[in-house]
């Protein structure tokens, strides 16, 4: 249990990250510091000169400060390292970065975000605080700056504390028990032992979810309302390698029976992480094979195509996937108001018709939807920020059992953004599959002028890659982007056909795909695809092939 200078009124139940304090305090006595612990200067409310606490340390301690401040900017080499400085006054605690830069917190929040383990249960992850407990005006008694994170000492209030409706004024904050993750029993703050409570935020989990500013390591701190015209779309910080028709050379492969093991399947996600799709060769050409194949990522989305579908051109389902004619580049699913997630394909067969038609055509068709949204960005940012803004609907509408809408009247837009930092998230692109346009009057030659702009990107010989499936090859495309953030990134068509043509595949959902890539990826960091690597740094301390997820992991 940690040591610290200010012992509070009880142990701290503070679920530490694998920085056990000790080894902090076994790095702090080597800076000579005679009690091998931090001296962190508490800081009580001061209204206007907000004063801060900053515990200086010694050069000695730069490996650890390194690995736990990662998120602050380095340090300037000749600066000497330095923890945050924090201080509060009214309802916001500030944490001011060694950049500089000061990142505000209100206290409302920051209470309802400790995740020690009586108010965040450590095994399942969730919230065993009650939010509604915790007094509007909530203020630590005061705030300290720890090798650690920002650790805040919160008041025990006045008034007995029921499992009932909260009395005016108590700190009704309802704590919920065991820290070792058995079934949490009901404990309460009671006034009379005037039981203060602690909690502790880790410096990299502080940054990453700064929001007053937004911060993010590679992206220019944004006002927060989306700025779309930021440099970055968040590609290379969410290490995806953009590609156009010259990923012919050396498209990304893996191998069928690499895929017996978790590991292989890992490197089958790096890539499609990476890339947006992937081959894998040497997969028996039978619908079995392929059906066990993509199951090793996750259970099949079913939806009104079917769970595992075996197609040809029979019109089935009332849709033209199901005939011979061309299909432009474009994204399934899109009148789904959850897209699906990865598209798997298998060319099983593609012969002479029985009345000797021969087989020709049906080469499949590739276009990464998100080097097309840079280059319209680039080339037409009006064009970019209609696509980004305009909602337009789609339907599948084929199949007089069937008729499937997304959830919001008009549809979304064909380029989605997380208005927080800017990225491009989902590119949801079926002109075939397009419902009636409701724009308003001035809208509509706009948005007709920017779409014709996207086409052309899209349709550029440059972007498009195209490659003719064979049997014993599989193509897996992320209609849906793995990555923080799900997404659809791969566009794929097809040249119209003669003859028989037997394909199979199935659907995935974007969630099971991208918690399937997360923890495999986390699992087997050191699976390598060719783009750049983007670190999963698991936080709960990666102990060989396995890692306990952290309370601060990303995404909590
Ligand atoms: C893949 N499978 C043949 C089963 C269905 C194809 C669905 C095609 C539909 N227009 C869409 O874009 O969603
Ligand atoms: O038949 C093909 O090669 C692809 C069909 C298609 O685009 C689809 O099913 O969405």
């Amino acid at each position: 249990m940690p040591v610290l200078t200010r012992a509070p009124s009880r142990p701290c139940p503070i679920s530490l990250q694998p920085f056990s304090s000790s080894s902090v305090f076994r790095k702090a006595s080597s800076w000579g510091n005679d009690s091998g612990a931090l001296k962190p200067s508490p800081v009580r409310r001061e209204p206007d000169n907000a004063t801060s606490a900053q515990s200086n340390t010694s050069p000695s301690s730069a490996p650890f400060l390194s690995s736990t401040l990662s998120a602050s900017p380095a340090p300037s080499a000749s600066s000497s390292l330095q923890i945050p400085s924090v201080s509060f006054a009214s309802n916001q605690t500030s944490v001011t970065w060694s950049s500089g830069v000061t990142s505000r917190f209100h206290h409302l929040w920051l209470r309802d975000h400790c995740r020690c383990a009586t108010c965040y249960h450590p095994k399942t992850k969730q919230r065993l605080l009650d939010t509604f407990a915790i007094p509007q005006d909530v203020t630590p008694s005061f705030v300290e700056s720890t090798m650690e994170g920002l650790l805040v000492t919160w008041p025990g209030l006045g008034g007995p504390v029921s499992s009932g409706a909260p009395s005016q004024g108590a700190d009704t904050t309802h704590e919920h028990g065991a820290s070792d993750g058995s079934v949490p029993s009901t404990t309460t703050e009671t006034a009379s032992t005037g039981i203060e409570h602690q909690s502790l935020y880790p410096w990299s989990w502080l940054r990453a979810n700064s929001y007053a500013p937004v911060l993010s390591s590679n992206m220019s701190s944004l006002d927060g309302a989306g700025d779309l015209q930021s440099d970055d779309l968040g590609m290379e910080r969410r290490g995806k390698v953009l590609w156009g028709r010259g990923i012919a050379s050396n498209p990304p492969t893996v191998q069928h029976q690499e895929l017996a093991s978790e590991r292989g399947v890992a490197k089958w996600l790096s890539k499609l992480d990476a890339y947006g799709f992937c081959f894998i060769a040497g997969v028996p050409v039978t619908p079995e094979a392929t059906q066990e194949l993509i199951e090793k990522i996750a259970f099949i989305r079913p939806t009104h195509y079917g769970g595992f579908w075996d197609f040809t051109s029979n019109l089935a389902h009332g849709d033209t996937a199901y005939t011979s004619i061309a299909l432009g580049a474009h994204t399934d699913t899109t009148y789904f108001t959850d897209p699906c997630g990865l598209q798997l394909f298998h060319l099983l067969e593609h012969s002479a018709s029985e009345d000797g038609t021969p087989a020709k055509g049906g080469e499949s068709l590739l276009v990464d939807g998100f080097l097309a949204a840079k280059v319209l960005r680039d080339v037409h940012p009006e064009a970019y920020r209609i696509l980004s803004e305009t909602r337009i609907s789609t339907h599948s509408a084929g199949d007089e059992d069937t008729f499937i809408r997304p959830m919001h009247p008009r549809g979304y837009p064909i380029l989605e953004h997380d208005d927080r930092t800017g990225e491009l998230l989902l590119v949801r692109q079926n002109n075939d599959d397009r419902s009636t346009l409701k724009l308003r009057e001035e809208e509509v030659m706009p948005f007709y002028d920017a779409l014709r702009k996207w086409n052309e990107i899209l349709t550029s010989t440059d972007g498009e890659y195209w490659q003719q499936l064979v049997p014993g090859t599989a193509l897996s495309l992320l209609i849906c982007w793995i990555s923080a953030i799900a997404n659809q990134r791969v566009l794929h068509g097809r040249s119209a056909f003669t003859g028989k043509r037997r394909m199979c595949g199935a659907y995935l959902a974007q969630d099971d795909v991208r918690s399937r890539t997360d923890v495999l990826l986390r699992r087997y960091p050191d699976v390598v695809h060719d783009g750049p690597r983007v670190p999963f740094a698991p936080s709960g301390g990666a102990q060989g092939g396995r890692f306990a997820r952290g309370v601060w992991d990303d995404g909590l």
